[in-house]
């Protein structure tokens, strides 16, 4: 049975029941549904608060789980990240108000208001800046209006927040973060947890690439090739037509309407793309 966390409340949790949907996993009903017993799959689903799910894996209760990245470290579990899942992607970042500082170096003896304890207090001491650190639990924005802060480490991913309460961020990025498959350091994976990475891959590759089909003319194959390489390569099929031939290749999706021009000037025709639903490349 693989036993794998899942965040049951905030800004991941929408996407990461998605995506272990679309690896073929069962999806709770409701979000009062703290327990979600997966049998066709031998996998029992935990939906916990994602700042915990690093401490549950951690601590080997639990085999794998999706949580941030910049999650996994302000947790100072003995975890490790397995696979990005390229969503929840965020910076976590240093704000004040406009113009008071420019570097983290300024931050000496002043107060920085963050949920994010762990991660502020480990980069504030790589960093040689010896700062007081309030913890507070969210919406850390409001500590510096409300005399609690002189400035802020907090989570930006649009800056609409910063920008709502008048702060600006200063100094370099602390992190960058997205959501992360994690399993305990060192831990054994599973059959289980290898199906799961297996499935999750298949669905990132199918996010990320489409299905093109077209027919060129058999001279200019090489060409075509060079533009639509495939994985392996890409299939090519004789046509029912004298010196003409069909290709199949996936291609990434950014970019492809950009390859589609490029074939058509190449003298492709009937370049058709299509979607891929699950793979395993
Ligand atoms: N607006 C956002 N856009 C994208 N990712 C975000 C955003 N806010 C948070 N995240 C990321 O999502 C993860 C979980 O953050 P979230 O804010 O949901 O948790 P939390 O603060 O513990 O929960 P809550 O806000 O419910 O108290 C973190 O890795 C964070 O970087
Ligand atoms: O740059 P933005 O797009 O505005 O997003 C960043 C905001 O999103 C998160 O808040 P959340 O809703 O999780 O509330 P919280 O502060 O209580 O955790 C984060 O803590 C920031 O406040
Ligand atoms: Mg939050």
């Amino acid at each position: 049975m693989l036993r794998l966390a899942v965040p049951n409340k905030g800004a991941l949790t929408e996407a990461a029941q998605t995506i272990l949907k679309e690896a073929g996993y069962r999806a709770r009903k409701d979000s009062k549904e703290l327990v979600v017993v997966d049998p066709e799959n031998s996998c029992e689903l935990f939906f916990l608060r994602p700042k915990d799910i690093a401490v549950y894996v951690g601590e080997g209760t639990l085999d794998a789980g999706i949580t941030g990245r910049d999650m996994l470290h302000d947790s100072g579990a003995e975890v490790e990240e397995i696979i990005p899942l390229g969503f929840g992607r965020s910076t976590f970042r240093f704000a004040a108000n406009p113009g008071e500082f420019t570097s983290v170096s300024d931050l000496k003896g002043r107060r920085v208001a963050t949920s994010y304890a762990g991660l502020l207090e480990s980069y504030l001491a790589e960093q040689g800046v010896d700062a007081r650190v309030i913890k507070l639990d969210g919406a850390v924005e409001t500590a510096i209006r409300l005399g609690v802060a002189d400035a802020v480490a907090d989570v930006v991913e649009t800056g609409t927040t910063l920008r709502n309460i008048g702060l600006e961020v200063f100094g370099e990025p602390i992190t960058h973060s997205e959501a992360v498959l994690i399993k305990g350091a060192g831990a054994e994976e599973t059959q289980g947890l290898r199906q799961l990475v297996r499935r999750l891959q298949g669905v990132l590759t199918a996010r990320d690439y489409v299905m093109m089909d077209y027919d060129i003319r058999a001279e200019r194959i090489e060409e075509a090739i060079a533009l639509t390489p495939g994985m392996e390569g890409p299939t090519v099929s004789p046509l029912h037509r004298e010196g003409w031939v069909a290709v199949r290749a996936m291609v990434r999706r950014k970019g492809h309407q950009q390859v589609m021009d490029q074939l058509w000037e190449l003298g492709a025709r009937a370049i058709l793309v299509t979607e891929i639903f699950a793979c395993r490349i």
